[in-house]
């Protein structure tokens, strides 16, 4: 990170861009094998690979953790794909590269499922056991094992930490094309300025978004999940009110290539982020919103012969509560 931030950053985000912020090289193997053994229990790590329909993508990233971080170092306790529904081969591709997998029904069962990526991640905490837990997204092409190394890294060195998030450069690729720094559309147009303006302590955070995090499980047993695709701002936010900015930090991987969504399933996500934010600046105060002004409808257009058809969608916003507190969590 600069040395002299731009004028306008927040003095504290300068002194966080500063003292939280690294690159997965900053620790090597050999020094998180060594964290990890000293920690005990507490270094315990479980990967979660929430899979909807990720047959492509979803064999390739296993095998490159369970052979760099689970069979050549032991970095890694625990390896699960969290099986969201998929209608494809996923649960069969990630399990031949030796995963444990897991569908979302059979993890609490006496709840029926919520669509969504975040009711997976919430239900992950039932299915896995480290104390450590390291969420990456399961349509990453050419993917690293630093994603995964590089931000539990500075959990297994540093006690003081709580959740870690990947940072990386985003390139929009389709159709054979790149626009080197074009990905991101929905961090850059909804995520940073929510951020920006509304908790500026965040505006640090290079990928807000970004599906690739670890966390103490202690810290993410306390926190609700937005049940889709809220669940990233939802928990950057409340761990910044529940642990503080210096319990945070960030480390940049590389380069992340994953499949890019278009553009009315990015407005459909977009709007879930915003109601996602319009909940927790109403909890806490910041803006009262009247709900009467909240009307939970997306409406998108789509040509056909007859004209353009307009069709709405739902705006959910359905969260779970913190894990601490579901009776089979506790018993577990
Ligand atoms: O109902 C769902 C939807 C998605 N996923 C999985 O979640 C991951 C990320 O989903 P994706 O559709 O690829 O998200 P992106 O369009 O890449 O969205 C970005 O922004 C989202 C909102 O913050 C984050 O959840 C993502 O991790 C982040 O990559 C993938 O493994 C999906 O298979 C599920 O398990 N269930
Ligand atoms: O994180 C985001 O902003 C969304 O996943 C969209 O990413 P993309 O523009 O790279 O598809």
């Amino acid at each position: 990170m600069p040395e002299q931030p731009e004028p306008g950053v927040l003095p504290e985000v300068a002194d966080w861009l500063r003292r939280r912020s690294w690159t997965a090289a900053d620790r090597p193997l050999d020094l998180l094998l060594a964290a990890k053994r000293a920690a005990g229990a507490a270094g315990t790590v479980s990967v979660v690979l929430p899979a909807l329909d990720e047959e492509p993508t979803v064999g390739e990233i296993v095998a490159a953790i369970r052979t760099e971080l689970v069979e050549r170092v032991p970095l890694v306790d625990e390896l699960v794909v969290v099986d969201s529904g998929s209608q494809d081969g996923t649960a069969a591709a990630a399990a031949a590269a030796g995963a444990r997998v897991v569908h979302r029904d059979a993890i609490l069962p006496r709840l029926p499922a919520e669509p969504g990526k975040g009711e997976v991640l919430w239900r992950s905490l039932l299915a896995t056991s480290g104390a450590i837990v390291c969420f990456v997204d399961a349509d990453l092409r050419e993917f690293d094992p630093a994603f995964v190394s590089g931000i539990i890294g500075p959990l297994l060195t540093d006690p003081a930490l709580q959740l870690v998030k990947a940072m990386y450069d985003r390139p929009f690729e389709a159709d054979g094309a790149v626009v080197p720094a074009g990905g991101g559309r929905v961090t850059e147009l909804v995520a940073r300025p929510l951020l920006s303006l509304h908790w500026p302590q965040l505006a640090g955070f290079v990928q807000p978004l970004g599906g690739e995090y670890a966390a103490r499980r202690s810290l993410l047993e306390r926190l609700p999940f937005p049940t889709g695709y809220g669940v990233e701002l939802g928990l950057l936010v409340d761990a910044l009110e529940l642990a503080g900015l210096d319990a945070l930090a960030q480390v940049d991987v590389g380069v992340r290539h994953h499949r890019h969504q278009d553009g009315q399933a990015l407005g459909r996500m977009a709007a879930t982020i915003y109601r996602t934010a319009l909940e927790r600046l109403d909890r806490t105060h910041r803006l009262k919103a009247d709900p009467d002004l909240v009307r939970p409808l997306l409406t998108q257009y789509t040509r056909t012969a007859a004209g353009f058809a307009p069709r709405t969608h739902p705006v959910p916003a359905t969260e779970r509560p913190p894990m601490a507190t579901v009776p089979e969590y506790r018993d577990r």
